[in-house]
């Protein structure tokens, strides 16, 4: 493993039943940085996504080959303690799903499940969480309200901090701005920015601009395979495969 890597992704295929959806990735994903990942509807970067916590093992019939290591270790090995692999691995997702609860319980949750009881530590969490998605000062005098009563991006911040509150060292997410306004959406851009110094962040977006924006690396991901993957700066400004330059600029997708 190289050091400066958290996970190496190695010939990796996916399939749904007799339908392939991902067909021998090849990535390295540098730790504390923003990975973009583009590509047209279908091409298969959300099956990635959910491949690197494992939560395509929930449906039925799917198969995989290869590997992809975190830290050096094989998440698809027999004994790799899923419910660790969850704790590393945390996500944030297309629309805002808070658990209809109060804001602290969405928090609380992670961290009691993963055995946490003292009181005082469980507020330190919620405080630090929501302090790290620039929430606190919004919600602190209504901890125990319910989550469902912020708004749609205060949501959305909320479950980014219910995703840090167990402190993983990866986040996913998926299109985490398509549901929110432009306001709610450049304050979780600039949140992205300042997680990345924290975790590394894998993000799906249709934003061709967000992913400019936001990322270091980009992937475009094509009919379930990557067809380029670069510094962010070299895909937007110069990428080498056609396919990439006609979607970056717009000519389909
Ligand atoms: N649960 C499933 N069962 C069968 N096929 C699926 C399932 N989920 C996704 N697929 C198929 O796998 C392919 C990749 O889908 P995926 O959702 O990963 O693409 P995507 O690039 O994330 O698309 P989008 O940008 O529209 O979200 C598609 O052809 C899709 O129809």
């Amino acid at each position: 493993m190289k050091n400066n890597l958290r996970l190496e992704v190695k010939n990796f295929s996916f399939y749904y039943g007799s339908f392939q959806a991902l067909k021998n990735i090849n990535m390295n994903i540098e730790k504390n940085k923003v990975t973009a990942l583009i590509g047209p509807s279908g091409c298969g970067k959300s099956t990635f996504l959910r491949s690197i916590n494992r939560m395509n093992d929930l449906i039925e019939g799917v198969k995989y080959e290869g590997e992809i290591l975190l830290d050096g270790e094989n998440i698809f090995n027999k004994d790799y303690d899923i419910v660790d692999l969850r704790k590393k691995v945390g996500m944030v997702f297309q629309r805002p799903n808070p658990f209809p609860k109060s804001i602290y319980e969405n928090i609380v949750y992670g961290p009691r499940l993963h055995g946490e009881k003292n009181k005082n530590k469980l507020m330190e969490i919620v405080e630090s969480s929501l302090k790290a998605v620039a929430l606190w000062d919004e919600v602190k005098d209504k901890l125990h309200k319910s989550a469902l009563g912020l708004s749609g991006g205060q949501q959305q911040r909320l479950c980014i901090a219910r995703a840090i509150a167990v402190k993983p060292e990866i986040l996913l997410m998926d299109e985490p701005t398509s549901a929110l306004d432009p306001i709610s959406t450049s304050k979780i851009e600039e949140l992205v920015r300042e997680l990345e110094k924290d975790y590394t962040i894998i993000i799906v977006t249709h934003n061709m601009q967000q992913a400019a924006r936001i990322s270091e690396y980009t992937g475009f991901f094509y009919q379930g395979e990557v067809e380029e993957f670069d510094k962010t700066e070299i895909i937007f400004t110069n990428p080498k495969n056609k396919k990439t330059e006609d979607y970056i600029t717009g000519k389909f997708g």
